[in-house]
């Protein structure tokens, strides 16, 4: 039996819809995988009453799949489902990592990434890798179809997890279809300050690149309380705050001591408009890791 920890993730950071993400230092999924003569599946952990157990359902039985390796697999989770955290990538690429080393398939981290994505067609309807990549391989990712770039970045961060629920199947449905010029301007220079600011540690470069106003404002409608939280953690200090993945999670950059302070205000922020929240005080972490 091998054992994987696969961190959540934080997909977007505002300016790169479906190519950025990060790793988080916390919360993660851990995942045990066993050889076996068909797929089985046992769930046990935070939200698991709401995770399928059939191997066409959970994003673990796709990986499996296409990795040809059967295999009873056991998922602890630690990171709640619908969150906006990847929490069903998490599984997926701590299934991908494990099987192939149980099955010596030999792919690279790298290649592991298109494999694990077919786990998030299963549950949102598209493979897409920006959640899946940073687990896989740690650090901030830049995920296209050509593959991914990787920079080990070093940022203060604070993941703030409202007790509501968002599906990514239904927060892809709201993306609007298309942009104006003058918006897919200044995303690319979001896009590029935030690269900037990742290869220079630099969280008020990385801050100023979470902005987007394309795809967040359209998802805003679907957390209650967005605005008032956003606000509440730039006056506490955040350098950057947007929706994680597809929400309802909201991330905000920080200089390292700010981060108490920001997750606070974040938190009574949420509980101004009725809504519980936790908050994971948190900073860029490393990919999947086998036991
Ligand atoms: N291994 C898994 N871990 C978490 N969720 C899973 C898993 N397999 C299937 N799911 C389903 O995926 C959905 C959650 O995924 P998603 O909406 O993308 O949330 P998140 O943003 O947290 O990844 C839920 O409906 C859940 O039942
Ligand atoms: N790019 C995707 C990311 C979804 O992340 P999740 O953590 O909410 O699953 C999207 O924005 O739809």
């Amino acid at each position: 039996m091998l054992t994987v920890r696969a961190p959540a993730t934080s997909a977007n950071l505002g300016s790169g819809f479906d190519v950025f993400g990060v790793a988080l230092d916390r919360p993660a999924d851990v995942v045990r995988v066993e050889k076996a003569d068909e797929i089985s599946i046992e769930v046990t952990g935070v939200g698991s009453q709401y995770i399928p157990e059939d191997p066409d359902k959970n994003t673990v039985g796709a990986v499996a799949d296409a990795l040809d390796a059967p295999a009873h697999i056991e998922i602890d989770k630690g990171v709640r489902p619908a969150s906006g955290l990847g929490s069903s990538a998490a599984s997926a690429a701590a299934a991908a990592v494990g099987l192939n080393e149980l099955y010596d398939r030999g792919h690279s981290r790298e290649e592991l990434v298109p494999i694990a994505a077919k786990g998030e067609a299963v549950v949102s309807g598209d493979a897409h890798d920006d959640n899946v990549a940073p687990s896989i391989m740690g650090g901030f990712t830049i995920a296209t179809d050509d593959g991914v770039t990787k920079v080990d970045a070093d940022i203060p961060l604070v993941a703030c997890l409202p007790d509501i629920v968002v599906s990514t199947r239904d927060a892809r449905r709201v993306v609007p279809e298309s942009a104006r010029v003058d918006q897919l301007v200044e995303t690319v220079g979001w896009a590029a300050t935030l690269t900037t600011g990742m290869h220079r540690d630099d969280p008020h470069l990385v801050g100023e690149g979470m902005n987007d106003t394309v795809v967040t404002p359209a998802r805003a409608e679907l957390i209650d309380g967005y605005s008032q939280v956003r606000d509440a953690a730039l006056d506490a200090g955040a350098t950057g705050v947007t929706i994680s993945g597809a929400g309802p999670t909201v991330i905000a950059a920080c200089e390292e001591g700010n981060r108490r302070s920001v997750g606070t205000a974040m938190i009574d922020r949420f509980n101004s408009v009725g809504v519980e929240a936790r908050v994971y005080q948190t900073e860029i972490g490393r990919g999947a890791t086998l036991f």
